[in-house]
């Protein structure tokens, strides 16, 4: 017997990432080839936008897609909410060249706030969030406290794009298949001050970090080509990474919705205090997914160096919190 089908709002429904993400999702990457989904799609209220909007169904349905069972478009986020069972909130304003990561904090802090109170009101109760504009995680950090009555626990962060970057480095680096790499970690904020952290990392049983056994190369190659790699994209593109942020959110949520079978991928998520990590700031950490729940991977050593790293990024990810604190 088919599945029901479940609900997936996506805001910025017409932006360069929606663009690049909704095929996915309609046929069947996300969330698995046997589960139809409906799909609500955010915009702002604005002709130019509901246009692009109309054009992106347009073509949606000019695909056939047979998991596609049904789509809505909206410009009011609690009815783009009503019952989703997944949120992905990709609508916002991106960075453009010289631009930091902190400049968009004031210009996109308010929609989360308002979409937090959207989604505590209209959304399923076991709505799983991914916020995927920036700044990432502080953004769902405003999502969750808007939210008291969704479980913190939902709300995640965007870290994934990092995970990814730093995968792909690793691979050309040891001359090794990606998908031949497991255990790595990425750590904190979804900006340059991420610490990716490949001490656990194998690759085919053997560790990653012998492998390498450069620290210069980590300290000075690997973390800042990974933590500047959405400027260099946008240096080069002239507009922020889009494929490949749609392709990670396709990916954290498949991860969490479908299980990652003990693997380990890293995902922003509400602290409980792991790690040292003061409770409800939104971190990154590694984790494994089962049963359409994640679990930070416990008992990790962190050695002097890496403290220094979570330190930088927390300081950075508690500085966001302060510039937000009146709006909550
Ligand atoms: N976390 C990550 O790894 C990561 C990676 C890449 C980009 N991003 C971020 O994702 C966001 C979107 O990037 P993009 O390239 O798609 O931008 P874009 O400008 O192409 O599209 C954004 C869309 O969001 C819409 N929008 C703005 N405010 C909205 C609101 N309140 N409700 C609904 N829709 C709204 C805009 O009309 C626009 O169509 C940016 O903040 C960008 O920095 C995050
Ligand atoms: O860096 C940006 O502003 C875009 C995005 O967060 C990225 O990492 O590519």
């Amino acid at each position: 017997m088919s599945k029901k089908p479940v609900r997936v709002a996506v805001t910025g429904a017409a932006g360069q990432i929606g663009y690049a993400l909704l095929f996915r999702i309609a046929s069947g990457e996300m969330l698995g080839k046997d589960q139809p989904v409906i799909l609500q799609l955010l915009e702002i209220p604005d002709e130019k936008a509901q246009k692009a909007l109309k054009g992106v169904m347009m073509e949606l349905d000019d695909c056939a897609f047979p998991l596609l069972a049904g789509m809505q478009a909206h410009s009011e986020a609690k009815s783009a909410f009503k019952d989703t069972d997944y949120a992905l909130l990709v609508g916002a304003r991106p960075r453009g060249p010289g631009m930091e990561r902190a400049d968009l904090l004031a210009a996109n802090a308010q929609i989360f706030t308002a979409q937090g109170r959207a989604l505590n009101d209209a959304a399923s109760r076991n709505v799983k969030v991914l916020v995927v504009g920036n700044p990432a995680n502080t953004n769902a950090y405003i999502a969750m406290k808007s939210a008291p009555d969704l479980p913190a626990r939902n709300f995640t962060a965007m870290l994934r794009l990092d995970h990814n970057r730093a995968l792909s480095q690793l691979a050309a680096k040891t001359g090794k298949p990606v998908a031949s790499i497991k255990n790595l970690a990425v750590w904190g904020n979804h900006s340059p001050t991420m610490y990716a952290d490949y001490r656990f990392a194998t690759i085919d049983g053997a560790s990653v970090k012998d492998l390498i056994n450069d620290q210069v190369w980590n300290k000075d190659v690997f973390l800042p080509t990974v933590g500047k790699r959405g400027a260099a994209i946008i240096e080069a593109r002239g507009l922020s990474s889009a494929a490949s942020a749609a392709n990670a959110a396709i990916d954290h949520m498949r991860d969490w919705a479908l299980g990652t079978h003990g693997a380990w991928v890293t995902m922003g998520v509400p602290s409980n205090g792991e790690y040292g990590i003061p409770k409800e700031v939104v971190f990154g950490y590694p984790v494994t997914c089962s049963g359409g729940d994640y679990q930070i991977v416990p008992g990790l050593p962190i050695d002097a160096f890496s403290q220094e790293c979570i330190n930088k990024t927390l300081a950075e990810l508690q500085g966001e919190q302060d510039g937000v604190r009146h709006l909550l």
